[in-house]
């Protein structure tokens, strides 16, 4: 898609009868884009559910709403000290905290409207888990471009006592016979990781219904399924583990990719695997490739595609009831 500002000011983006949408997806983890940098929408979860609506909406695993960082409310400190704040929102209408892959469709869609340009330097996107900074990257697998997003801090909820004892949790995935032990890791947002012994397991489980997690999550969990695929070595000579992964989103269902899912996969696999374990981790989703770096100090940068594909005005009296 050509990167030409979109032709309606944010003051225009919402009238009375219709709405200004973009479409975007990162490894297929897909998004109706909503400019409101003025904040004059009410972004109220019905219109959530039916602008993602597959049939009878846009179409979304999620809507992300670019808004002023000063205008949103439950910002936290930090993110109020950035001028554009992600206020992203799962497909059911719920508030979500972050989105990996969203957070690069945010910034190829501020680079869209002319609101960043990456030569100048990093975007500092405010979100509900903090700030989280953007760069535009080499492409390194499939369609581009990329962009390297640095996640913050990545922690292993249980701590070294669930480790030890192969995780904190139960988790019984429909479609696989037995309960496996599943790890929470915190990346802004809830996950819970459950490593699988073969990609048999991967193809047979059935994410049509939420996995069952004990004990419950209060805020509920995102479930990542992962089956490690072995090490590789990069061209310098740098170890790189890979993994396949499957996720149900919570909010969602099973999406073709989650970017926060993939470091928490990655951060999971490492721990499990002990120091030898590789610090860049390659994650095949359903919708492509992701690449996660886990620095020393506990941050991640998760590297992917952001591609923009619609531009639309929806006619709000058409959507589903
Ligand atoms: N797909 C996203 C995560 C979106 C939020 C998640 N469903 C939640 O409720 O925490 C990603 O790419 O990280």
């Amino acid at each position: 898609m050509t990167v030409t500002p979109a032709p309606l000011p944010a003051a225009t983006a919402a009238d009375a009868d219709t709405l200004a949408v973009t479409k975007g997806h990162g490894t297929q983890n897909d998004f109706v884009l909503l400019d409101d940098r003025d904040g004059a929408l009410d972004l109220a979860p019905v219109l959530v559910r039916r602008l993602c609506d597959r049939r009878a909406g846009v179409g979304g695993d999620g809507v992300i709403r670019l808004v002023a960082s000063e205008l949103v409310p439950d910002a936290p400190d930090d993110a109020r000290g950035t001028a554009w704040f992600m206020d992203y929102r799962n497909g059911d209408g719920s508030v979500a905290q972050m989105c990996g892959n969203g957070v690069r469709v945010f910034a190829r869609y501020a680079q869209h409207l002319g609101l960043w340009d990456p030569e100048d330097g990093p975007l500092e996107v405010g979100t509900r888990a903090g700030v989280r900074t953007v760069v535009a990257t080499a492409p390194e697998v499939g369609d581009g471009p990329w962009f390297t997003v640095g996640m913050g801090v990545v922690t292993l909820v249980g701590g070294d006592d669930a480790l030890a004892s192969g995780g904190d949790a139960e988790v019984h995935v429909g479609g696989l016979a037995v309960t496996r032990p599943g790890l929470s890791v915190d990346v802004g947002n809830p996950h819970t990781v459950v490593v699988l012994a073969q990609e048999g397991d991967l193809e047979q489980a059935d994410l049509t219904s939420a996995p069952v997690v004990r004990p419950v999550p209060a805020d509920g969990t995102n479930v990542e399924l992962v089956v490690p695929l072995g090490e590789e070595h990069a061209a310098d000579g740098t170890a790189v583990g890979r993994v396949r992964m499957r996720v149900h989103e919570r909010g969602v269902g099973e999406t073709r990719s989650c970017g926060t899912g993939a470091v928490a996969a990655a951060a999971a696999v490492r721990a499990w695997g002990g120091p030898q374990a590789p610090a860049v981790w390659l994650v095949d989703v359903p919708g492509g490739t992701v690449r996660v770096t886990l620095h020393p100090d506990g941050r991640a940068d998760l590297a992917g595609p952001a591609v923009l594909v619609a531009e639309a005005r929806v006619d709000l009296a058409a959507l589903p009831a």
